[in-house]
């Protein structure tokens, strides 16, 4: 790997604190980083070289997954570490920042390699781009990378606006649009399933697969984001982006351990087979929802509108579900149901593709107790991928039994880990390109209109529910429900049978 700069604008943000400087740290520990670097973090505030390394060590304190107790190691990473006061608006200020990286540059003798990582709101996204360019900081005689976070654009025009500015400063292969869903390792996995076993390969298109289930539920509610949040939604905070590359993650086909530009074509190809919606119809496909008061872990919980910083007529969504519909040869006929939502039952990302089941009928009427077949990929919190088989039990009894793979959780990297790792070394493969970012904001666009228009009703939920019914119907329609590990259990109470004994 390179040897080069690390430049943090938002180096003093929640971010930063949280999940970026813990990332360097145990990539650091991990022998990941390379041979010799440096880190310049920028912010507004005015502090010492010494006051922010001890800042920074507070956050590995905190969110550190390595021991810091070898302190030679913890002093190394430290001393590696500037900081800078600079107001990013203020174009002379990054002449400085240019100084400080050369002359560091030249103390580590470190080749001209620079990564920028731009961890502060969107709205600074394009003049940070433009004063790279400008201040001779993006002119180097190695690479240049940018790192940018969510959200990009807030609909198709804002899109392609930022893009077009960003695209003066970087080309499109300098660019790492961080989507944080695609570095959860059982994200990640969905392509090596696919890949690396070919009876999954056999069977992932519409001959044997009856519909696929993407959800996203949350228990947590709007929390401290009210300003952001109120003006973005479900359909803008999780959908457009981490929902969809979900669902382009499970919809592509690879036949090959295949590279960046590989993967990145084969989800455009899903993303462009989407069945588009108009305004109208939306109503027919996409149910949108707001959480009202409710219980949570046994403690009570105000409704949305009640949250601090929300207007009491807040007609903002915090839940939506979907069906999506891909008109490619592998899912046409094949509903995707994608569901997200705050202040729901349980924490849970999963993915459930629901096999078809053509000896179902056959089996009600010989009372054989058999279910779907599934393959469940949970990505958070738990980490699994379990297939729902049919089995005979010791009393001759046909029974659904379970295959799992559990991962361990623990000293897994995380997300942000596997993304900072990636950016090092150049592999674009888990970030988003263009492309899928303009052709997702391209399908939801229609959706953004139509709850702006109010085409589509607002359905209240109670907090601590699994959601809307409507979102339930919206499967009935279909002749499906939403599953679910309550599902599993009540089936088990039902049918006294054992779906969760593991084979
Ligand atoms: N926090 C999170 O969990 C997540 C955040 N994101 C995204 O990451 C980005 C950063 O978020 P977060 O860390 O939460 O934000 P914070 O508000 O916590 O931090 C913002 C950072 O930007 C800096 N900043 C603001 N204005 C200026 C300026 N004019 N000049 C120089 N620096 C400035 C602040 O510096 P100072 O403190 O010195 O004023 C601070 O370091 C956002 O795009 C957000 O959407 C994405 C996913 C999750
Ligand atoms: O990007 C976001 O993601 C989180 C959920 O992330 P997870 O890793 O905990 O599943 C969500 O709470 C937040 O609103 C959104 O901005």
């Amino acid at each position: 790997m390179d040897s080069m700069s690390f430049v943090l604008f938002g180096a003093t943000g929640d971010l930063a604190k949280r999940k970026i400087f813990p990332a360097l740290y145990n990539l650091f520990i991990d022998q990941k980083m390379p041979e010799s670097f440096s880190i310049i973090g920028i912010g507004r505030k005015d502090f010492s070289n010494d006051e922010f390394q001890n800042q920074v060590m507070q956050s590995l304190i905190t969110f550190s997954r390595r021991s810091l107790e070898d302190q030679k190691m913890v002093q190394e990473f430290l001393d590696s570490i500037r900081y800078q006061q600079l107001d990013i608006t203020n174009k002379e200020g990054f002449v400085d920042l240019l100084d400080l990286v050369k002359e560091r540059e030249q103390e580590l003798q470190l080749p001209e390699n620079r990564l920028f990582y731009l961890s502060v709101a969107p709205e600074f996204f394009e003049v940070i781009a433009s004063n790279i360019k400008e201040s001779g900081l993006g002119t180097t005689k190695g690479w240049k990378r940018l790192i940018i976070e969510k959200p990009f654009g807030r609909d198709l025009k804002t899109a392609r606006d930022l893009n077009e500015k960003l695209s003066k400063s970087f080309k499109e292969d300098e660019i790492f649009r961080i989507d944080h869903y695609l570095g959860k390792p059982m994200v990640q996995n969905l392509e090596a399933l696919e890949f690396a076993n070919p009876v999954l390969q056999a069977l992932w298109n519409n001959q044997y697969i009856a519909n696929v289930q993407i959800t996203a539920s949350e228990t947590v509610g709007v929390e401290e984001r009210a300003g952001y949040y109120d003006k973005s939604g479900a359909i803008r905070d999780m959908f457009q982006n981490h929902m969809l590359q979900m669902l382009m993650m499970s919809a592509m086909h690879l036949t090959n351990q295949n590279t960046a530009s590989d993967v990145r074509a084969e989800k455009k190809k899903v993303l462009e087979s989407l069945l588009p919606l108009s305004k109208e119809e939306v109503v027919s496909h996409v149910v949108r929802g707001q959480y009202g008061s409710g219980e949570q872990n046994g403690k009570k919980v105000v409704a949305y509108r009640q949250e601090p910083g929300i207007e009491f007529s807040s007609q903002n969504d915090t839940y939506v579900a979907a069906r999506v519909l891909i008109e490619n040869d592998f899912w046409k006929g094949i509903p995707f149901y994608i569901r997200t939502g705050k202040r729901m039952k349980e924490k849970s990302t999963r993915i459930v593709f629901e096999f078809k089941s053509p000896i179902q009928n056959l089996a009600k009427k010989n009372s054989i107790n058999n279910g779907p077949n599934l393959l469940v990929i949970e990505i958070n919190p738990n980490e699994r991928v379990s297939f729902y088989l049919n089995s005979k039990n010791v009393e001759g009894n046909i029974e659904p039994v379970q295959a799992e793979y559990f991962a361990n959780k623990e000293d897994r990297p995380e997300a942000y880990e596997l993304l900072v790792y990636d950016a090092l070394r150049g592999d674009s493969k888990f970030f988003a390109h263009w492309n899928e970012v303009e052709l997702s904001w391209q399908w939801v666009q229609p959706i953004l209109e139509a709850f702006e228009e109010n085409l589509v009703p607002l359905h209240t939920y109670k907090s601590g529910s699994f959601g809307p019914e409507a979102a339930d119907e919206l499967l009935a329609e279909d002749g499906f429900k939403w599953w679910l590990d309550t599902d599993f259990v009540q089936e088990n109470e039902n049918n006294k049978t054992d779906l969760k004994r593991s084979i």
